[in-house]
């Protein structure tokens, strides 16, 4: 079975930014280009960010919240006005055209669709806690320890999470939004960009207006339980997401090919309707240079989707999903982002702490060492007695 590597353009929007910040190292120089402008490596977690949301720029509005938590300890306070200045000379730096030229299109998109679409449940575009998950949930996440998350999450394999999440009316709500964003689209002949190279159909969530919401559900409620779940493989700095909708069944997608997805931390909730079909299937985590190895039996995983429940995994754990054989099947995922994490993957060559190859392979070296070590003291010893 050979695996693709699922990707949008969108996602990849912050990246040349954080690379910049980490490159930011005084005299060092990037494209050609020194700034005098800086950044901080490690960004100050708890500095709350400014919104960029409604102001006309060349670069993502997001990009310049992220990046604030990246200001130099001078710039933190300054006017909103200036720390834009101060990001936006550093971007220009460190963006290539052809990422600025993607850059403006996409925000003339989502400009397009919102100064045209009108949302019909406005109650989904602002995070309301009670409305939105069951009480189990919410309360484990306020209590905010390993112990309240265990108490409502299952681990059935070995790095897969499951949880009752979603209340069922926000599920419909959800629902129906995007039949209604789609019903416009398809009314104004406007062309929907989809959400990943791998589907026709579905709909990503943070271009039509709750790209806030869904910031606030990946900082205020996915990262605690990542935190503490994927501690050391990004989960504790998710810094970005992509949201989006998928969706499956007769005139939709049938099924979704084995891939891993441009994500560190992946949240995937099942929204409905009735189907048959669906699973997804697990086959192990895997680094780069071993994406395309052999499943071993101990790999293998099947999860059947429930309507309001949620599975997290990591982007890396190798997945599909089954035809969905009857039916309508629609999933809530939002990709979470670790740029730190990233970053720190970038200067690696041994992933042993989470690829499953990587940590076979150092397994085995570790075994020749201690036959090659033992053999050396046996032969040793029988010197010595003879
Ligand atoms: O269909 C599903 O539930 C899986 C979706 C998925 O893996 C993805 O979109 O990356
Ligand atoms: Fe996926």
């Amino acid at each position: 079975m050979s695996l693709h590597s699922e990707s949008t353009d969108h996602w990849r929007v912050a990246s040349p930014a954080l690379r910049g910040a980490e490159n930011a190292v005084p005299g060092c120089a990037y494209g050609g280009a020194v700034s005098s402008q800086r950044l901080r490596v490690n960004p100050i977690r708890d500095h709350v960010s400014e919104s960029y949301d409604e102001l006309e720029l060349d670069f993502s509005p997001s990009i310049f919240s992220s990046l604030e938590k990246h200001l130099p300890m001078n710039m933190l306070n300054a006017t909103r006005g200036d720390k834009l200045k101060y990001l936006r000379t550093i971007l220009l730096d460190y963006l290539p055209p052809a990422a600025r030229i993607r850059d403006q299109k996409y925000r003339e998109y989502t400009q397009m669709i919102l100064s045209n679409y009108k949302p019909l449940n406005k109650e989904l575009y602002a995070m309301n806690p009670t409305a939105f998950f069951v009480p189990a949930f919410l309360k484990a996440i306020s209590d905010n320890n390993e112990d309240s998350f265990r108490s409502i999450v299952s681990e059935p394999f070995p790095g897969i999470f499951t949880f009752e999440m979603l209340q069922p009316h926000f599920c419909e709500l959800l629902l129906s939004e995007v039949e209604s964003f789609e019903r416009w689209a398809f009314k104004t002949k406007f062309q929907i960009i989809r959400p990943n190279t791998m589907n026709k159909y579905g709909t990503v969530l943070d271009d039509f207006g709750l790209q806030t919401m869904l910031a606030k559900l990946r900082e205020n409620f996915i990262s605690p339980l990542s935190k503490v779940f994927f501690a050391e493989l990004g989960g504790s700095t998710l810094d970005a997401h992509h949201g989006f909708i998928v969706e499956y069944g007769k005139d939709r997608d049938i099924d979704l090919g084995f891939h891993v997805d441009d994500a560190d931390i992946t949240l995937n909730v099942c929204l409905g309707k009735e189907f048959c079909g669906g699973e997804l299937f697990f086959r192990g985590m895997r680094c780069d240079k071993h994406i395309n190895t052999e499943s071993i039996a101990e790999e293998i995983f099947d999860y059947s989707h429930v309507p309001g429940q949620a599975v997290l995994h990591h982007g890396r754990h190798r997945h599909g999903a089954r035809a969905t054989t009857w039916g309508h099947r629609v999933n809530l995922v939002l990709w979470c982002r670790s740029s730190a994490f990233r970053e720190l993957q970038r200067y690696k060559s041994d992933f042993s702490s989470w690829c499953n190859v990587c940590t076979r392979q150092k397994k085995e070296r570790q075994r020749k060492t201690i036959d090659i070590t033992s053999l050396d003291l046996f032969k040793w010893k029988g010197e010595a007695t003879a």
